[in-house]
């Protein structure tokens, strides 16, 4: 699709380009909507085979980033950057793309906010820090808001508690029993946190000694990657790669519910409406995995990690929000979640 079309289909928005033929920067930020407030989005920096694809991603990424804030009701809009990758990089030069990239944010005067992603790292914020103040989680150090996966990990648990609640009228996660795939710095908090209120759980990983960890630290029964959808269980929470709803998997499931962190769970959007069609609640993942945003966006005003904590614990009732209106329009979650966005953005529903 051209690049204007496929800009048009997401209702872009705003699409910048920065070249710097002195450092080498070649950036794209994607500004989706600033209807909530200023947007925020991470830099992603990272090879890619064309301008286009680049393009692309920024775009996608950053309409994604909307529908994140305005679902955890954040004052915040979407838009994301994308900084092409040299494929060879000394540190120098690494250090002049990140000045001139915060040379870049700063010229947008605010209404761009840029924080980590793929392929940045916090030195790389720092940099660019010198040169803007549009910047968000630039020095864990100086009482900033710090890794986000703990608390995007408390957003899923109250995500998971909201859909146990809904789906099997309980108050408390006693005795459910939790499949969690992948136990990486999400998954193991949310285990972890399951696990100290009382959630019977079985694990996979592609990584043994997070396995290993998992069984020994939280009394968690271990299976195959393969197995992992397939168990008999209250709750799949999927924790580890995009994708994991899908034709193959949709075969297996035993699950009431589906509940974790990761992003794009659903393959495609049919896959959302096979899961409403068997009666499995599928907790929207931009709305159960928005934490870490919610997190980060907090420094905005003033880190202060209760408020963050808290504004997160609101993933409970948001959840059960999607849920209710879900079950009286009898329409798929991801649809509803995606409603109640484009209603308060765009004043009506596109889908
Ligand atoms: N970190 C955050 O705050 C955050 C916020 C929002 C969404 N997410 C999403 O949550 C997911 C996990 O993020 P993370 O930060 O924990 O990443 P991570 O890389 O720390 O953890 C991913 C884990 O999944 C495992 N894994 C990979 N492939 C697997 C497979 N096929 N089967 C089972 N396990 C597999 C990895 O070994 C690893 O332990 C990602 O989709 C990410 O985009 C993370």
């Amino acid at each position: 699709m051209d690049l204007f079309e496929y800009a048009n289909s997401l209702n872009f928005g705003e699409v910048l380009f920065k070249t710097d033929p002195a450092t080498g920067l070649q950036a794209i930020v994607a500004l989706h909507n600033l209807k909530q407030g200023p947007a925020i989005g991470g830099c992603r920096f990272i090879e890619y085979p064309s301008t286009a694809e680049a393009t692309r991603d920024a775009l996608r990424l950053g309409r994604g980033m909307t529908y994140k804030a305005a679902i955890s009701n954040l004052p915040h809009g979407g838009g994301k950057a994308v900084i092409m990758r040299p494929k060879h990089l000394s540190e120098e030069q690494r250090e002049r793309l990140f000045e001139e990239f915060g040379r870049f944010v700063d010229s947008l005067g605010g209404r761009y906010i840029t924080c980590e992603d793929s392929g940045t790292n916090v030195n790389d914020i720092n940099v660019a820090h010198r040169f803007t103040d549009h910047v968000l989680g630039y020095d864990p150090d100086a009482g900033s808001s710090g890794d986000p996966s703990p608390v995007t990990a408390y957003g899923v648990r109250r995500g998971i508690e909201a859909a146990v609640k809904f789906k099997l009228g309980r108050d408390s996660l006693e005795g459910v029993h939790v499949a969690v795939q992948g136990l990486g710095a999400v998954g193991f908090c949310l285990a972890r946190e399951l696990h100290e209120l009382g959630a019977t759980l079985t694990v996979a990983d592609i990584n043994p000694a997070a396995v290993e960890r998992g069984v020994n630290e939280l009394g968690a029964t271990a299976v195959s990657v393969d197995a992992i959808h397939a168990v008999d269980c209250d709750i799949y929470a999927p924790c580890a790669l995009g994708g994991a709803i899908n034709d193959t998997t949709l075969a297996g499931l035993q699950c009431t519910i589906v509940a974790g962190a990761a992003n794009n769970q659903l393959l495609e959007d049919r896959h959302g409406e096979e899961l409403h069609r068997r009666g499995i609640l599928y907790a929207p993942d931009y709305a159960i995995n928005a934490g870490g945003l919610i997190n980060v966006a907090q420094e905005y005003v003033g880190y202060d990690r209760e408020r963050a904590l808290a504004k997160t614990s609101e993933i409970y009732e948001t959840m059960l929000a999607i849920f209710d209106r879900a079950g009286s329009e009898d329409l798929p979650t991801d649809v509803i979640a995606d409603r109640i966005v484009e209603e308060k953005i765009f004043g009506k529903a596109l889908r």
